[in-house]
């Protein structure tokens, strides 16, 4: 028997140059698509009436690009979700996802990239539902104080040192559901950002587990229209370099980077009277 399946094109790269005057705009997103429905023809048989061709799909993000030009993520990627939806009988699901690189305006036609988070959007579309997720992912955050680490299990083997002053450091991905499909999305996007970092920066920490507590209560907090938010938290270890060979004091001052094994924090924080999730959504 056919299991779930679904299809679609993956990663097509839009950048859409708005030229309303003097100044330029410049939006640059990475569109994933994958559409479900009534698709078992085409993998039991090979009768491909019912599919969409998947460079269809591509072409329709460009002509939208051209058609409806390009504001947030959420927004293009509901109304791309939609139409799939809309119109074509045998579709039934259409998710959309948006990975958004942000540039910097250098004048009125100059741009630089900014080289660190990706700004994430999800959209899912059935008949009867829609869910728009938003997101964060690669924002690298650093404590360099106001972390410990102890009082934890030790078995026999057990070695880690109890901490009481550490670095702190992660590459945030977080994704955050909403409760409607209709929002500032900018204005949402940017006021929980801010609402993460914020918590990071403050909260004086005992484990990444607490601080990851804190950012998604601070985010809900922060924004009534966001009904649940998940975190992975990479734990970025920075171990303290032994340089007494060398008769030299580290109060705290000389690190190693460790790359890996690192500890992987994920958790999520949900309001009490948050509406059921409509679709699939974790990391
Ligand atoms: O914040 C931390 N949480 C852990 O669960 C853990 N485990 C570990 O070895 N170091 C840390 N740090």
């Amino acid at each position: 028997m056919l299991g779930p399946n679904r299809y679609g094109k993956a990663e097509t790269r839009l950048v859409r140059v708005h030229r309303d005057g003097e100044s330029h705009g410049l939006v640059d997103f990475n569109v994933s698509i994958a559409l479900s429905g009534d698709l078992t023809a085409t993998h039991l048989t090979g009768d491909n009436s019912g599919v969409l061709p998947t460079d269809t799909m591509k072409n329709t993000v460009y002509a939208f690009a051209k058609e409806h030009g390009v504001g947030e993520p959420e927004s293009f990627a509901l109304l791309l979700a939609r139409h799939f939806v809309h119109t074509q009988p045998q579709v039934h699901g259409a998710k959309v996802s948006v990975e958004s690189f942000a540039w910097d305006r250098l004048g009125p036609h100059s741009f630089r990239r900014r080289g660190d988070h990706v700004r994430t959007t999800v959209v899912t579309v059935t008949a009867d539902a829609t869910q728009v997720v938003s997101g964060v992912s690669g924002l690298v955050l650093l404590n360099s104080t106001d972390s410990e680490f102890h009082g934890f299990v030790e078995d026999g083997y057990t070695t880690l040192k109890p901490a009481t002053d550490r670095i702190l450091a992660t590459a945030v991905d977080a994704r955050w559901r909403h409760a409607g499909d209709d929002t500032d999305w900018a204005a949402s996007f940017e006021g929980s950002l801010a609402a993460l970092v914020s918590a990071f920066v403050g909260t004086y920490s005992y484990s990444l587990q607490q601080t990851l507590y804190a950012m998604g209560a601070g985010l809900l907090e922060a924004r009534p229209e966001v009904a649940e938010v998940r975190l992975a938290l990479p734990n970025k270890h920075h171990y303290l370099a032994d340089l007494s060979p060398f008769d030299l004091e580290n109060p705290g001052e000389v690190f190693i980077a460790g790359d890996r094994p690192y500890g992987l924090i994920e958790g999520s924080v949900v309001r009490d009277d948050a509406p059921a999730a409509t679709a699939e959504w974790w990391l």
